[in-house]
Formats: structure tokens, sequence, C-alpha cells
């Protein structure tokens, strides 16, 4: 793997959940303990949900896109309801917000170390001095950051709270990459998506992005080619100069 010539770039955006740091994980354990309770009980002719299900049809996306997408891939459709549904309540947004629940549990217990190859690109950017921002779906990404102690690294924070504010299309659409960038003062073909999802990586590809990193956390590289990553690979230290081996 070659390493990139960050100084060529006016802007790096980095998704989070995945990609920063492993919460990708945390999420995958509250969206299964989510959907197989939710089937058990109420569509036990139903397919369990297995990851492959999360890859198809969850990761990367806004929360209760999420939930719409999953559900329909089973033929089941449920009331959207309204964002502050209680967990209990059997709408889309009642099982977004269970399931979020779950999410801040294991966050509040058990906080989010940073994945160790990612700071070590983190610090080599900011020696670059390229402006950074994160592109997250996610309206949890503020609170990771900070529990992740890398809050104050990004000039521009686009999570799911901001596209929701803006009225931004989530992921796989490209506006939120294209809203931070601009944010930053850059436009797209000059600056660089990393992603681990598939929906991201189409996000950043049909932004015309300069460059579109593909993370291997699971997706699968090949998937993540398809999609439209220029690279991939399995771990962001291999992207700094010294760092491939
Ligand atoms: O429910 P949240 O925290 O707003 O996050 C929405 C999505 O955010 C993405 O970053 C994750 O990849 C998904 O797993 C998650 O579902």
């Amino acid at each position: 793997m070659e390493s990139v010539d960050w100084s060529r770039y006016a802007a790096v955006l980095f998704d989070l959940d995945g990609v920063i740091t492993p919460t990708a994980i945390v999420h995958m354990a509250a969206w299964s303990e989510l959907f197989n309770g939710y089937l058990a009980e109420h569509h036990p002719e139903a397919a369990p949900y297995t990851d492959r299900d999360y890859f198809a049809h969850v990761d990367g996306k806004p929360r209760y896109d999420g939930v719409r997408d999953f559900l329909a891939s089973r033929g089941i459709g449920l009331p959207e309801g309204t964002s502050d549904d209680p967990g209990t309540a059997l709408t889309v947004r009642g099982l977004g917000n269970r399931k979020n629940d779950a999410f801040n549990e294991v966050l509040a217990r058990d906080g989010v170390q940073p994945y160790p190859g990612s700071v070590v690109l983190l610090d080599h950017l900011g020696e670059v001095g390229v402006p950074l921002g994160v592109v997250s779906s996610s309206a949890n990404a503020r609170a990771v950051l900070q529990a992740a102690g890398l809050l104050d690294r990004f000039a521009v924070i686009v999570d799911g709270n901001v596209a929701h504010e803006l009225g931004l299309a989530g992921k796989p659409a490209p506006d939120t990459f294209l809203h931070a960038a601009e944010a930053l003062g850059a436009v797209a073909a000059d600056s660089v998506v990393l992603e681990d999802a598939v929906s991201g990586v189409a996000a950043g590809a049909a932004g015309h992005f300069g460059l579109v990193v593909g993370v291997d956390r699971g997706a699968g590289q090949t998937a993540l080619t398809n999609a439209g990553a220029d690279i991939v690979v399995s771990e962001l230290g291999h992207l700094v100069p010294g760092g491939e081996q």
C-alpha cells in the first residue's frame, strides 16, 4: 500500500464509527439485540438478523433509515412514529430509540478508545496542517469523539443532528460530505473521504471526491471497491509515510 501525499489535499473528511473509533462494533451489538428481540417476539417466522444484514441495510446510515431499510428487507413495514417515541413503541422511531438507549449504556459503561492507527494518521495530518472534518450519520458523534479525547482535532463536525437541522440527505447521498468540505473552504475534488461503510463510500463516490478511501472493518474489500473506493486499507496508520509496513 502506497502512502498518500496529504499535502495535496485541502480537506480530509473522516467517518467516525469504524474509522476513528471501534464504535461500529457497539452499534452492531445494539442493533443485533434490538432486531433479534423484535423479530423473536413479533415475527418468529422471519430469518434472524445477522451481521450480514448490518452491512447490507444499516451500516453508516442515519438511525431511522437503518430501522426502516432492515425491516423492509424482511417485508415488514411499521408506522414511522415520532422521535420522542419511547423504546417500547412499535414504530420505526421507537425501535431506533430502543437501540440508542442500548448504545448509550455501553458508551457510558465502557468509554471509547480510538484505533491507534487512526490516531497516528490524525497526528500526521495535524503536522501537515490539512483541515479535518468528521462526517457521521450518528447523532452521538460528538459524545463519542469527546469520550475518545479527539473532539478538538476537527474544525467541522457534521453529525446526525446537523444533517437533521439543515435538512441534508443522509449517506449514501453525498450531501453531508459536500457540506463539510464547503464548511472547510474546500471543493470535493481537492478533498478526501475515509469510510468503512458501503453507504459512506458510495456517498464519497457520488460527491466526486478527490480520493475515497475504504477502510475494511468487515464490509469487505470487494464491496467497498464496488461502491467506489479508490483504495482500500485495513488500518489508517498504513496511510502515513513510513507507516505502510
Ligand atoms: O443511532 P446513531 O448513533 O445516531 O447512529 C446512526 C448510525 O451511525 C453510523 O455511524 C453507524 O455506522 C451506524 O451503525 C449507526 O446506526
